[in-house]
This record gives C-alpha cells, sequence and structure tokens, in this order.
C-alpha cells in the first residue's frame, strides 16, 4: 500500500522505513531537502513542495503528517486539505491535542476529506520494535489502512496472551487500537502519557532515594552505598516493577551511574497538562499524574518565588533562618 509522509524527524522518518521494508511504498516531503533526499535514496519517492507532494500520491490519497503538535501541524493540514480531494485521508501522527483533532475532523468531513487522529507511541525504537497506535476516526477508513497499521504496529511477539480476550478485535494483541471518532485517538495517547509521567517520576524519586542513602544527615549505622546501576538491573528481573522506562534507566545508569550529562531540566510537550485538564474536567482525582507534572516545572527552576514566600513566613511565625548552603539532603 502507498502512504505519503510529511515530516522525516526521527518518527516520520522511521515509520516511512519500517513500511518500505515490508513492501509498501512511500511519497516523502519534508521542509529540509537533505532529508527528503536521504529517504529517497532508500527507495521513497521524493517531493520538494506540498503541491508535488499530493501530486505524487495515488488516488483516494493518505497522507500521515508527523510534526510537533501545534501551529506547524495545524498549517500543514490546512494547507493538505487545500490540495487534497474528497475521499482522500489526512492523518495526524503526532502528540496533537485531542479537541483540536475533534474540529478538524468535523471540518475536513464537510470538505468530503477524511480524518484519522493516531497517537502514536515508541520513539525512536518504533522502526524496530513497531508502534503502538492509538486510532480515532471513521471505521471505514481505519479499515481500509488497516494493511498500514498492521505493519506499523509490533505485532503479538513474545508477550503472552491475556486469558479469557479469546474472539476479540485481533488488532488489539497486535499493538492498535481504533479507540472511537475523530480525537479518540489521541486522547488514549494523552493518557498514556500522563501515566508516562506518574511512572517516570515513581522511579525517579525511588532511585534519588536510594542514592541519597548514605548522606552525613543519617546515623552511619542507617547509612547505605548502594549501587544503584546494579538495583535498576536486579528490578528488571523478576520483581513486580519491571518496565520499558525501568530497561531505559537500567541502561542509563550503567553507562553513567552519576548522570552527570545531564541537567536534570526536564521539558514537557503537552500530554501531561491536557491529561491534568482532563481529570479537572471530569472531576477525578489525578493526584500521582498531576505531582509528576509539577516535578517536571520545578525542575526547571533554582527557586521558586512560592519557595521564598514558604521561607519569609517560617522566618516570621518562627525566627527560622535559610540554611546558608544546599542541605546535604541533595545531592
Ligand atoms: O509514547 C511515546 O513514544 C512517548 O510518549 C512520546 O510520544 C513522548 O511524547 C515524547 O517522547 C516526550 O513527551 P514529553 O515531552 O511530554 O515528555
Amino acid at each position: 500500500m502507498q502512504l505519503g509522509m510529511i515530516g522525516l524527524g526521527r518518527m516520520g522518518g522511521n515509520i516511512v522505513r519500517r513500511l518500505m521494508k515490508n513492501g509498501h511504498t512511500a511519497v516523502v516531503y519534508d521542509k529540509d531537502a537533505k532529508a527528503v533526499a536521504a529517504l529517497a535514496g532508500e527507495g521513497a519517492t521524493g517531493a520538494d513542495t506540498l503541491e508535488a507532494f499530493v501530486a505524487k500520491l495515488e488516488k483516494p490519497r493518505t497522507a500521515w503528517v508527523m510534526l510537533p503538535a501545534g501551529k506547524i501541524t495545524e498549517a500543514t493540514i490546512e494547507a493538505l486539505a487545500k490540495l487534497m480531494q474528497p475521499g482522500d485521508v489526512i492523518i495526524d501522527g503526532g502528540n496533537t491535542f485531542w479537541q483540536d483533532d475533534v474540529r478538524r475532523g468535523m471540518a475536513l468531513k464537510e470538505r468530503g476529506l477524511h480524518y484519522l487522529d493516531v497517537g502514536t507511541s515508541g520513539g525512536v525504537w518504533g522502526i524496530e520494535r513497531g508502534y503502538c497506535m492509538m486510532i480515532g476516526g471513521d471505521k471505514a477508513v481505519v479499515d481500509r489502512l488497516d494493511p498500514i497499521f498492521k505493519t506499523l504496529a509490533p505485532g503479538i511477539g513474545d508477550i503472552p496472551r491475556t486469558p479469557g480476550r479469546e474472539g476479540r478485535d485481533p488488532r488489539i494483541e497486535q499493538g492498535y487500537i481504533h479507540a472511537g471518532p475523530s480525537g479518540a485517538g489521541h486522547f488514549v495517547k494523552m493518557i498514556h502519557n500522563g501515566i508516562e509521567y506518574g511512572l517516570m517520576q515513581a522511579y525517579a524519586e525511588g532511585f534519588d532515594i536510594l542514592k541519597n542513602a548514605n548522606i552525613d544527615a543519617l546515623p552511619p549505622e542507617h547509612r547505605f552505598d548502594m549501587n544503584i546501576a546494579d538495583i535498576a538491573e536486579v528490578w528488571r528481573r523478576g520483581s513486580v516493577i519491571p518496565s520499558w522506562l525501568l530497561d531505559l534507566t537500567a541502561s542509563a545508569l550503567a553507562e553513567n551511574q552519576t548522570l552527570d550529562n545531564y541537567s536534570g531540566f526536564v521539558e514537557d510537550s503537552g500530554e501531561g497538562r491536557w491529561t491534568v485538564n482532563a481529570a479537572i474536567d471530569e472531576a477525578v482525582p489525578a493526584e500521582v499524574l498531576t505531582a509528576a507534572l509539577y516535578a517536571r516545572f520545578r525542575s526547571r527552576k533554582d527557586h521558586t518565588f512560592a519557595e521564598k514566600i514558604l521561607s519569609a513566613m517560617r522566618a516570621g511565625f518562627g525566627g527560622h533562618k535559610e540554611p546558608p548552603k544546599k542541605p546535604d539532603t541533595k545531592a
């Protein structure tokens, strides 16, 4: 099957590679001509403008947009929609806010275009491992494009089947789901990422406590000099908390246990914020996911103004002074 791909970064380029490796064809476009040339060299049909890209696609066209969520994705889909014809499909595979999908899905439908939002998980490893996909949009379109999704998905692999799932939609076990109408795919991906924040924060805090178990503030007989790289490794094997995130942590610590190659300034791309907003809209208490998001904000500041206010209040009611230097509890 043929797929058009706009955006040939770490995700888009590798999606095209995985498809071509498995017998599909691709038309590719990116503002960076070098990225287009590189994939053309690997067998894709390159296009140097959006117009040329659309002209090279077989009808009905399928164009997957894999760009950073926000303005660039919005502008690209708008420009693309003007060039497409009724029956064509536009896929947004980035980390778009699901309400933008709901709006776009309706607007494009009025022009006879189909729109799928595909939350795509797997990062830079997806080319080998496959991508877990959470898809929103019309069922008929999702079904028609099944050969693409099936190839991109990880497949059942060596993950044991879940007892009790016999006779259900086989796509789920392959690693992709039609989650519902427009927006549903990115809604599921948003919650996936919200959970990702929480899991990451849980591991991060646990390892920080282990790392600080030898500080001078503790009685000598309560101090432990922990090898956190080894602990990460042993937990991967038969414990209750293995995961891919733990695998990645173990690899990073094995390489450099001090992690002094990182500053600890943690970015976010929006999904965690939207998860918390959704929890508020639904009045669902999401304490862990909210705290994990705020921990990222905290990571970007030396000391917040709020912390100065805390110090001022403590000084006011108790005469407590701030310590002259960072306390020992922070390594
Ligand atoms: O499932 C995935 O592959 C990841 O969740 C991915 O989609 C994620 O969005 C970015 O790697 C970083 O996200 P943040 O910038 O929000 O941490």
